[in-house]
């Protein structure tokens, strides 16, 4: 199980490019592509973007103009090979990170992969395999949770034993909206993933076996989903972790997690922000609108942690491993899914640990 990051320094805002940068490739400039190049040109400190790439070539030209320094690559693999390039962020779909991180791996890149590492075991074994064949740790998965401050409290806080041995996480994974492919298997694929690493990363051992289920459905669930989605993880200690998915709630992104330990219980992920009264009777702290807003220090410290390691010659974070054990839980998931709410049991090749 990997440990916990060291803290990153913070970064100042708006950082002037200098001798010895780490030169970024952006791969994929959606939305979490495009906030990475923004981070990179902005907050990050010793590193910055060089080469953006993406399917649609107008959304490249659009991030890469809005920066200075940044050129576009005619596609992923001329980034990945461009002599210019020290490094990759990757950002296009799951599906897509298979090909894309062997080929960092090949040229001996470091990579940060955003999550899920890849969207079924088989592949995600393979670049476990991959990388190991390098003889070097090349690869962190974007599981921005770990580097979270409230994330690394509540570890903290396990870890430090004040709360005795843990029980039960319940979770809550809110989103007023997901984008239009989102159906009910990429809930578990892009958005259980994410329960799943902080479940390894809280308890610190393995998930075992998964029940998912769909109660009635809310009405006004987007075509080709039931929303919301219950499940059910069991871990190798005999520990029990309930998530609430609803990802069409119209409301703000809400994400919890309250451990139930044998001293007592811990929660994170309260609203945040200044309480604010106001005139027109609306009193209480704002719910983020999205993950971008509610994550956005995690990211950054993901995001400064990779850099650091990167220059150094290393590599921090989560590992290959991890995401090949999240792939896993969540495959089982799918076909929990399937078998109408089945429990699964997660098939891990412990050799390859
Ligand atoms: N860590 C987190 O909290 C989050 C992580 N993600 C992850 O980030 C990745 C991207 O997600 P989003 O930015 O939301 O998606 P998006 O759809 O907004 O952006 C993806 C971009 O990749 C491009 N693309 C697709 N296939 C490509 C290919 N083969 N080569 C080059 N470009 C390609 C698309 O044109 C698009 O611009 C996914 O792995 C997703 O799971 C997404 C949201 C939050
Ligand atoms: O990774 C993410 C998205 O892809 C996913 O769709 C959301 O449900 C998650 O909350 C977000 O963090």
């Amino acid at each position: 199980m990997t440990t916990a990051p060291a803290a990153a320094a913070t970064a100042p805002a708006g950082t002037a490019p200098g001798e010895g940068d780490l030169r970024v490739a952006v791969l994929g400039v959606g939305m979490m592509g495009a906030d990475h190049v923004r981070r990179l040109a902005t907050r990050v400190v010793g590193a910055r973007p060089v080469v953006v790439a993406d399917a649609y070539a107008a959304t490249a030209h659009r991030v890469a103009a809005a920066h200075d320094g940044v050129r576009v690559a005619q596609d992923p693999l001329a980034a990945i090979a461009d002599p210019e390039v020290d490094a990759v962020v990757v950002a296009t779909p799951g599906s897509t990170h298979e090909e894309l991180v062997l080929a960092c791996l090949e040229r001996g890149l470091p990579v940060l992969c955003e999550k899920p590492l890849t969207t079924e075991p088989d592949s995600s074994l393979r670049l476990v395999h991959a990388e190991r064949a390098t003889g070097r740790r090349l690869v962190q998965v974007g599981f921005m949770r770990r580097f979270d401050e409230e994330y690394a409290a509540l570890r903290a806080l396990v870890a430090g034993g004040e709360l005795g041995a843990p029980l039960m996480l319940h979770c809550a994974h809110r989103n007023a909206a997901v984008p239009a492919h989102f159906d009910s298997e990429m809930v578990v694929l892009d958005s259980l993933v994410h329960e799943v690493d902080a479940t390894r990363f809280l308890l610190g051992e393995e998930v075992t076996a998964i029940t998912v289920l769909h109660p009635t459905s809310r009405r006004d669930a987007p075509a080709g989903l039931s929303d919301p989605t219950f499940a059910l993880l069991e871990t190798a200690g005999g520990r029990l972790v309930d998530v609430e998915l609803s990802v069409s709630t119209g409301v703000g992104y809400e994400v919890r997690t309250e451990l139930v330990a044998e001293g007592g219980t811990a929660m994170i992920g309260l609203d945040r922000g200044p309480l604010v009264a106001t005139s027109t009777g609306r009193r209480g702290r704002a719910i983020p609108p999205t993950f971008v807003e509610r994550f956005a220090q995690a990211y950054d410290t993901e995001v400064q942690v990779w850099a650091d390691a990167a220059r150094a010659g290393t590599t921090d974070g989560p590992t290959t491993w991890d995401g090949y054990a999240a792939a896993a839980v969540c495959a089982a998931g799918v076909a929990s899914l399937r078998g109408g709410g089945v429990r699964v049991e997660v098939e891990l090749d412990e050799e390859a640990r």
